[in-house]
């Protein structure tokens, strides 16, 4: 099924937006998985079983796994994920954007060999470079627009022709790039307002909004600005805090009930 069908039917039939963010950090995890033999998978593996029904979508990111050595644990999540939770769309967090005669390696190896749903882009290269993600018409192509750190603003934000950059990105892959209609965009919550500007811009086209949580956004401002006509549109990302949120040998309870709270929040604001 298409990255956006599967999204789709998870907003609408399990009635969460929550995406759940794996980015593991051994010196977080809790004493008795610290020295594990496959710590990353376990501990990311029980993330994922504790948090599946709750999910709209899981992001694991992509420089947690590589700066450990653990690409083979990235594939082999991902598997897991697919085999045991099919219906939950997996987003490889990997920002990649190059020239074209690079980039459709960067395709495979989140397409093929990791074997994603969805993958992040960093647009600044153009359209030719994010044309051998596009081509994949059932693949989502989650495209970088107004990101949540602080210095996003340092391009971002230049004016470019009477509005800012981010908004002529979202009206470009809006009107040019989305002919196979799989694109969405990264709006971080730590910006509602700007949030609100793109999605004026962009209809219903999903936003990955990460920022909540450990980075502080607002999540009832996000919901005001974000959500489409049908209370729908958004994949709100958390990841420290749920991951982290227990210490012990119970960490993916607690990581349970982190997800549950954000989801039921989401919920009362969106029906509220
Ligand atoms: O603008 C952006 C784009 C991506 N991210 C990624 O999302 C998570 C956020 O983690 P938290 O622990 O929920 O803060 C992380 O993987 C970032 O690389 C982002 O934060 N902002």
């Amino acid at each position: 099924m298409r990255f956006h069908d599967t999204l789709q039917k998870r907003w609408r039939e399990h009635g969460t937006l929550v995406c759940v963010g794996l980015d593991p950090e051994p010196a977080k995890f809790p004493a008795h998985l610290r020295n594990a033999p496959d710590a990353v998978f376990d501990f990311c593996a029980a993330i994922v079983d504790a948090t599946a029904d709750l999910a709209c979508a899981f992001k694991p990111q992509i420089a947690h796994f590589a700066a450990l050595r653990a690409e083979d644990v990235l594939e082999r999540l991902i598997a897991h994920i697919h085999e045991h939770h099919p219906d939950v769309p997996v987003i490889l967090d990997a920002k990649r954007g190059d020239i074209g005669s690079t980039a459709k390696h960067y395709a495979s190896e989140a397409f093929e060999r990791y074997q994603a749903d969805a993958v992040t882009l960093n647009p600044y290269l153009g359209r030719d470079s994010i044309q051998p993600f596009l081509d994949h018409a059932d693949k989502g192509v989650i495209l970088l627009c107004r990101t949540s750190n602080p210095g996003g603003a340092d391009f971002q934000a230049l004016d470019c022709g009477g509005a800012p950059l981010y908004l002529r990105v979202a009206e470009t892959i809006a009107r040019d790039w989305n002919a196979n209609g799989n694109c969405a965009l990264v709006t971080g919550a730590t910006w509602p307002e700007e949030l609100g500007e793109v999605r004026a811009r962009v209809g219903d086209m999903p936003l990955l909004v990460p920022g909540i949580g450990a980075q502080g956004g607002d999540v009832e401002a996000v919901l005001r600005h974000g959500l489409t006509a049908d209370g729908t549109g958004l994949m709100i990302s958390s990841s420290r805090a749920i991951l982290y949120a227990g210490s012990g040998e119970d960490f993916a309870t607690a990581a349970r009930a982190a997800a549950q709270t954000l989801r039921d929040t989401i919920n009362r604001h969106r029906h509220g």
